[in-house]
């Protein structure tokens, strides 16, 4: 993991640790420290320099974070893509990292170089047991083994199953709804039914675990799910200096206590429903339908304490440590992708009248949508991706960079991080001509044909790809019929569009989702044109 120019993962991490003055001088004396401090200084800030990369100045120590103090970091990298090109060079810290804001190169460090850019960045520094055994920051064999377990439960998931049991949640969900529009006509912040129904519908169809928040909200998944976003949040001062100076951490990690108590109180409720489901289902006999049955019962191959290759199960620590780290998937994206949706139909009447006469076509005004019947919804997934264009709730992603190559033309070096900013390309005229409007036909086959396949990648790419894609889309479309079912979605006096947003470090509504609900007349919808 070397590299010429002295910047391996290794090196800039004991340098970081060196220049804060954290591992105290060994057999040097401190005139020799101080020039070898400064001479591998000097050399990591001139590496965009030397490999002839554009990027913003950067200033020892801090690199560019002056550049993103109290901006929205989304905003400094749309200035640095107008500055600087598609590919420029910057530093977070000590950090060296490469912006990537096109299709071609995405795909190169996605998918054809995966065996050198296989490696995912922390993206939340305040993690507890057993985080590191957490599918999204895995890496190498541990994270093939753990993708590949995951990956064939969701793959084996009874789907008919999984859509049919969202029914009870949407059912308590639809009352909710009534019950938010009779009180508060003109309008309402929708945001947190729509968390504690995702939360609710996720939880119970992928692993039976009834969570119940839209009844309880101090309920434990739903108080895990705003912690851990305000924690990793790029808000969060203390997680965003812990995210440059990785060397901080633990000192700082004191003071995310109200988080690592509820994280604590999270993994202990996912051990008693671990430890309940294996006593009350007998695998022998009964099928095996949801994520976690499929996560219990599977077998791979390992190697014993005396090194021989045998057949074994998961223990019960390891399947909590699964189930953490897909519900960690789900959270904060999920909801804010379904949030961004349900905005953007209130802001767009013709295309909410679409999306209503396709359920309306494929499961009448009461229905509970069948896997079918939400497979068929093509145009609701064109308006889903739209949302999702104006709204990308994972704006782009991150890889380090384990080995020096050298990429059409491109020079990575062994420790840099790699940000691919896909969101840019979503806002480019190049891509998506006016780009400002929500037009869900450029979603359509025909369209999509015609543009470089990674223009949009609201699930990422490559090996790494969301590992709950198919599953979290078909949530968020039944969430759609429901309440197109029942109701026209018009903006309220409170509503604002564009949508203000935060990052946490998912892209989410700042303030919820203000709307008005209009009943439904019962009977056939008109039928719109085009
Ligand atoms: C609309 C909802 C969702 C969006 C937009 C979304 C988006 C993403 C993105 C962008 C990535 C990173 C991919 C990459 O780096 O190439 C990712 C990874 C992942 N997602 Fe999702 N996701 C969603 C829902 C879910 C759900 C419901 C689950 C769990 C059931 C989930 C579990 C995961 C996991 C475990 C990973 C890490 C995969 C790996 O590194 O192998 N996601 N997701």
């Amino acid at each position: 993991m070397s590299s010429d120019n002295g910047i391996s993962v290794q090196v800039y991490y004991k340098l970081t640790r060196t220049a804060l003055f954290l591992q105290p001088p060994n057999n040097t004396t401190k005139v020799h420290e101080a020039n070898h401090v400064l001479g591998y200084l000097q050399k990591l800030y001139s590496v965009f320099e030397r490999i002839n990369l554009p990027g913003p100045k950067p200033k020892w120590v801090i690199g560019n974070l002056k550049e993103f103090k109290d901006r929205n970091p989304l905003e400094v990298f749309k200035e640095f893509r107008k500055k600087y090109g598609k590919i420029y060079g910057f530093f977070e810290g000590f950090r060296p990292s490469i912006v990537v804001n096109d299709p071609e190169m995405t795909k190169e460090i996605l998918v054809k170089h995966f065996d050198k850019f296989g490696v995912r960045p922390v993206y939340n520094p305040f993690t507890y047991y057993p985080d590191h055994l957490n599918l999204f920051t895995t890496s190498g064999s541990l994270w093939k083994q753990q993708r590949s377990i995951v990956a064939t439960a969701f793959n084996k998931i009874n789907m008919e199953k999984a859509v049919e049991n969202v029914k009870v949640t949407s059912d308590i969900f639809l009352a909710k709804l009534a019950k938010l529009v009779e009180y508060h006509p003109e309008g309402f912040n929708i945001a947190t039914l729509l968390d504690g129904f995702t939360l609710d519908a996720f939880a119970l169809s992928a692993f039976n675990y009834e969570v119940n928040s839209m009844d309880d909200p101090d309920a434990i998944l739903m108080q895990f799910m705003t912690e851990t976003l305000n924690a990793a949040s790029t808000e969060n001062k203390l997680a965003g200096i812990c995210r440059v100076y990785e060397s901080l951490t633990p000192i700082l990690k004191i003071f995310d206590y109200k988080h690592r108590r509820v994280h604590m109180k999270h993994v202990e409720k996912m051990r008693q429903m671990v430890q309940l489901t294996r006593q009350q289902k007998n695998y022998t006999t009964e099928s095996t339908d949801n994520l976690l049955d499929h996560i219990i019962t599977r077998t791979f191959s390992s190697r014993d304490e005396e090194g021989k290759v045998v057949r074994r199960a998961l223990d019960d620590e390891e399947i909590i440590a699964h189930l953490h780290s897909l519900i960690g998937g789900g959270l904060g994206t999920l909801n804010a992708a379904l949030e961004f949706v349900v905005h953007c139909l209130a802001m767009n009447q013709p295309e909410q009248q679409r999306a209503y006469d396709e359920i309306f076509a494929q499961c009448g005004l009461n229905e509970h949508p069948t896997v079918a019947a939400l497979k068929n919804m093509e145009y609701l997934e064109m308006v889903m991706n739209e949302a999702l264009r104006l709204y990308p709730c994972a704006p782009g992603t991150a890889r380090m960079c384990t080995q020096d190559c050298t990429i059409n033309g491109v020079e990575f070096k062994a420790g840099m991080m790699i940000r691919v900013m896909a969101f840019t390309l979503y806002e480019d005229e190049e891509y998506f001509p006016q780009p400002k409007k929500f037009m869900p036909e450029r979603f359509n086959t025909a369209a999509k044909k015609e543009r470089h396949p990674y223009t949009f990648i609201p699930f990422g790419q490559g090996p790494r790809i969301c590992v709950g894609m198919k599953f979290g889309i078909y949530l968020i479309k039944i969430a759609l019929v429901k309440i197109l079912q029942k109701y026209v979605i018009v903006p309220s006096s409170k509503t604002q569009d564009p949508l203000p947003t935060v990052l946490r470090p998912m892209l989410a509504p700042r303030h919820g989702v203000f709307i008005k609900l209009v009943p439904r007349r019962t009977g056939p919808p008109v039928i719109s044109q085009g």
